[in-house]
C-alpha cells in the first residue's frame, strides 16, 4: 500500500515540524529570559575567571622577580668561592681576590649578598607560598670567614659550607621555579575556560537574536496573512463570492485614479439587475431567492473577461465595470449573456460608459438611469445612457 497516499510522514520531516512547533508555541519572553539567564551565568563565570587571571598574572610578575633576584644571588654568591682556603691560601690572597671582583672584604659581599636575601624577603610577603629565607640568612654569617688560617678542619667546615648554600639555593630556585610554572599552568587553563565561555555566550546570543527574528518574521507574516484575511472579507459579498459595495467602490474608484495617471483606455458599467425577483422570493422561498443570487454570480463570472469587475452592489443588483471597452461593446457583451443558453434567469441592464474619468457613484448614477428606461420599457433588456 502507498504510505504516502495515506498521510505516511518522514520522521525527519517530524521532528522538523515538532522542534518549529515548538518553538513557536513557547512564550517569547519566557523563552528569552530563560536565555537571557544562561548568557548572564556564564558571563559572570567568565568574570570570576577574569579576575583570577588577573590574580594569578600578577603573582606570577612577583615570582618572575623572585627568580631574577635568586638568580642574581647565585651570580653573585660564585664569589664566596674565592674565599675558599684552598683556593686563596691566606687573608691576603683572597682579599686581593675580593678585590680585582669588586668587594672591599669579605663582610662587604656578605652584606650585599644579605641585601638581596631581604629584597627575597619583601617580595615573599606578596608571595601565597613561604620560602625558607631564613635560614639562608642565617647561614650566610657563618659562610665569612673570620680567620684565614689554613688549618684544615676550617677550610672542609668552609667548604662544605658553601656546597651547602648553593644547595640551598638551588632549591630555593626550584621551587619558585615549580610554583611559577603551576601558576602558569592555572591561568593557561582559565584562559582556555574563558575562551569556550565566551564562544558560548556569542552562540547562545545569536541563537536568541535569530529566535527573536524568526519569531517575529512568522508573526508578521501570519498577521499580514490574517489582515489579508480580513481585509478580503470586509470586501466580498459572503452569499456571492463578488465584491460587495464597499470594495466596488474602492476598486473602481483606484481603477479611475489610475486611468487618469496613465491616460490609459476608457471602461464602461453596466447595472445588472434580477427581475421580478420579489415574486421569485415570495413563490419559492427565500433560501431559493439565495441560490438564484448566487447562481446569477456564477453566470457572470463564467461570462465576463477576468480582468473585469464585478460586484453585488444591491439586493438583486450587480455591477460590471468592463475595462477596456466602450458601452456599445459592453452592451453586446451584457445582451449576449443574456440569450446564451446557460442563462435562465431574466435581467435587466443599464449601461454608461467612464471615457472622461469621472466618479464612479456619478457613473453609477448615470447607468442607474438607463436601468430604471430598461425596467420600463418591460424588461429582460439592457439600455445605455450617455452624459
Ligand atoms: N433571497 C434574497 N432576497 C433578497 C436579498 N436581498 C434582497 N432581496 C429581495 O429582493 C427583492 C427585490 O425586490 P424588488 O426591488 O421589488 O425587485 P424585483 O421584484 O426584482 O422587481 P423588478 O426589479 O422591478 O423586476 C426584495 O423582496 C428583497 O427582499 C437576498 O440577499 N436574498
Amino acid at each position: 500500500m502507498n504510505q504516502t497516499a495515506v498521510g505516511f510522514k518522514h520522521p525527519l520531516k517530524t521532528l522538523k515540524l515538532g522542534l518549529s512547533d515548538l518553538a513557536e508555541a513557547l512564550p517569547c519572553q519566557a523563552l528569552n529570559a530563560c536565555w537571557l539567564f544562561v548568557c548572564l551565568v556564564l558571563a559572570a563565570f567568565a568574570v570570576i575567571n577574569c579576575s583570577q587571571i588577573k590574580g594569578l598574572r600578577s603573582t606570577q610578575a612577583r615570582l618572575q622577580l623572585t627568580q631574577n633576584t635568586i638568580n642574581d644571588l647565585v651570580i653573585q654568591s660564585a664569589n664566596l668561592r674565592l674565599l675558599e682556603p684552598t683556593i686563596s691560601t691566606n687573608e691576603r690572597i683572597s682579599a686581593a681576590r675580593l678585590k680585582q671582583a669588586g668587594y672591599q672584604s669579605a663582610h662587604e659581599l656578605a652584606y650585599q649578598i644579605q641585601s638581596r636575601l631581604a629584597i627575597l624577603n619583601t617580595l615573599q610577603a606578596e608571595l601565597p607560598v613561604q620560602l625558607p629565607l631564613q635560614r639562608l640568612n642565617d647561614s650566610i654569617n657563618k659562610l665569612i670567614p673570620t680567620d684565614y688560617s689554613n688549618s684544615s678542619a676550617d677550610s672542609k667546615r668552609i667548604e662544605s659550607s658553601i656546597d651547602q648554600w648553593f644547595k640551598a639555593l638551588a632549591q630555593l630556585s626550584q621551587q619558585v621555579q615549580a610554583i611559577s610554572n603551576a601558576h602558569t599552568q592555572r591561568s593557561n587553563t582559565l584562559e582556555r575556560n574563558n575562551l569556550l565561555l565566551a564562544i558560548a555566550v556569542l552562540a547562545f546570543s545569536v541563537s536568541l537574536a535569530a529566535l527573536n527574528i524568526w519569531k517575529r518574521s512568522k508573526m508578521s507574516k501570519r498577521f499580514e496573512f490574517e489582515l489579508k484575511l480580513l481585509t478580503n472579507q470586509a470586501r466580498t459579498d459572503p452569499l456571492t463570492g463578488v465584491l460587495n459595495r464597499r470594495g466596488w467602490l474602492e476598486y473602481t474608484g483606484k481603477y479611475l485614479k489610475n486611468c487618469q495617471k496613465e491616460a490609459r483606455k476608457p471602461a464602461s458599467l453596466a447595472v445588472l439587475d434580477i427581475d421580478y425577483f420579489k415574486q421569485y422570493n415570495d413563490t419559492f422561498g427565500h433560501e431559493a431567492g439565495d441560490d438564484r443570487l448566487r447562481h446569477f454570480a456564477a453566470i457572470l463570472r463564467q461570462n465576463f473577461r477576468p480582468g473585469d469587475l464585478i460586484a453585488r452592489v444591491g439586493g438583486e443588483e450587480f455591477a460590471v465595470m468592463l475595462m477596456n471597452c466602450n458601452v456599445e461593446e459592453s452592451r453586446r457583451i451584457v445582451d449576449r449573456i443574456r440569450e446564451s443558453a446557460l442563462c435562465d434567469i431574466p435581467f435587466s441592464a443599464g449601461l454608461t460608459n467612464i471615457d472622461n474619468h469621472e466618479s464612479i457613484i456619478k457613473a453609477m448614477a448615470v447607468a442607474d438611469q438607463a436601468l430604471y428606461q430598461a425596467k420600463h420599457s418591460g424588461r429582460n433588456c439592457s439600455k445605455i445612457a450617455y452624459h
